[in-house]
């Protein structure tokens, strides 16, 4: 598979103050890649230095199978995080404005733009200035404005920041619908639930540095341990004592027990003493969103966290 971008050891320092350090991960024609991280963890600024906004002080960043170091600008999509458009522009100037600019056919572009309209429920919209926009509209339009022109690689930086759930159920098809066609797409996303159903593979940073990559199904199986929710009257004490618990939540008859690594779950659901109060019992691996909250708030992940591999 096509590599449309390969970041290779980027570093970068503020005054002095290493920001990102040895950050090395690809994209690949057709797959959405999840650039994840708690905020400050260096994700704009890797996004920045792919975008040549500021250069590298270490590394390399190349597109194309390693072709060029060239930004494509033709070819390439950038949904930034700072939201923005010109005010007192009409929805349809801008778009093809901005297709223009990198060199795309305007009627096919005026075409594009009518159907995306169409598709995110702005009909009608295209002859009216961005400031008569809602937020969320405004956000549509530049999503447009980032795929407008056909691109092979799509950065998108928090792109579900601000929607309401249907808008963000639109962006979600949309960006997996641009992946299957072939689309190279870097999504950075604080929104654990969909970047857990969008995702191919996942680069996660903390302060700067790589924490965990993989596929996500690698990552699952390697960082997200089981947890066992009953709903039953059970004393604490004894949910508490039961093996391979490592940490119980409960709240009135509902319990969460989380399990340690490498428990068999069929092997311990049959080990529960028969004394247990069990009216229903559900046994899943913990979320992307509960691994990033054990990373970001330094729990033990972070000591074995690494590559995972397939
Ligand atoms: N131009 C700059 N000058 C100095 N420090 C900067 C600059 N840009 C970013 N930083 C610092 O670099 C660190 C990483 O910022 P960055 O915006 O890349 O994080 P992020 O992962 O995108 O965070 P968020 O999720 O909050 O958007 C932060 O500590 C930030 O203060």
């Amino acid at each position: 598979m096509e590599t449309m971008l390969a970041v290779e050891g980027l570093g970068k320092s503020f005054k002095d103050k290493k920001i990102v350090s040895n950050i090395s991960f690809e994209v690949k024609k057709g797959e959405i890649m999840a650039l994840l991280g708690p905020n400050g963890a260096g994700k704009s600024t890797t996004i920045r230095n792919i975008m040549g906004i500021m250069y590298p002080d270490e590394g390399t960043i190349t597109f194309r199978n390693g072709t060029t170091k060239d930004i494509p600008r033709n070819k390439i999509g950038y949904l930034p995080e700072e939201r923005g458009l010109y005010k007192n522009v009409k929805v349809m100037d801008i778009l093809l404005y901005l297709a223009e600019l990198k060199d795309y056919p305007l009627d096919r572009a005026k075409q594009r733009a009518l159907e995306y309209l169409e598709k995110f429920g702005l009909e009608g919209k295209d002859k009216v200035s961005v400031e008569e926009l809602s937020k969320g509209m405004g956000q549509k339009i530049q999503f447009i404005a980032s795929i407008i022109h056909e691109p092979e690689l799509l950065i998108l930086d928090e792109p579900f920041s601000g929607l309401d759930p249907v808008s963000q159920e639109l962006f979600k098809d949309e960006i997996r619908s641009l992946a299957k066609n072939g689309t190279a797409i870097l999504l950075s996303s604080h929104q654990m639930n969909l970047v857990e159903e969008m995702a191919d593979r996942l680069f996660l940073i903390h302060r700067g540095s790589k924490v965990i990559s993989g596929s996500l199904s690698d990552v699952k199986k390697e960082y997200a341990n089981f947890k066992c929710t009953i709903h039953g009257s059970n004393s604490l004490v004894l949910l508490e004592s039961l093996p391979e618990v490592e940490r119980v939540e409960q709240s009135d008859d509902t319990a969460v027990l989380y399990l340690s690594k490498n428990v068999d779950p069929a092997f311990w659901l049959k080990n529960l003493p028969g004394e247990m109060d069990i009216q229903e019992l559900s046994i899943d691996r913990i979320s992307l969103h509960e691994i990033f909250i054990d990373i970001a708030t330094d729990k033990n992940l972070l000591k074995e966290a690494g590559e995972v591999h397939a």
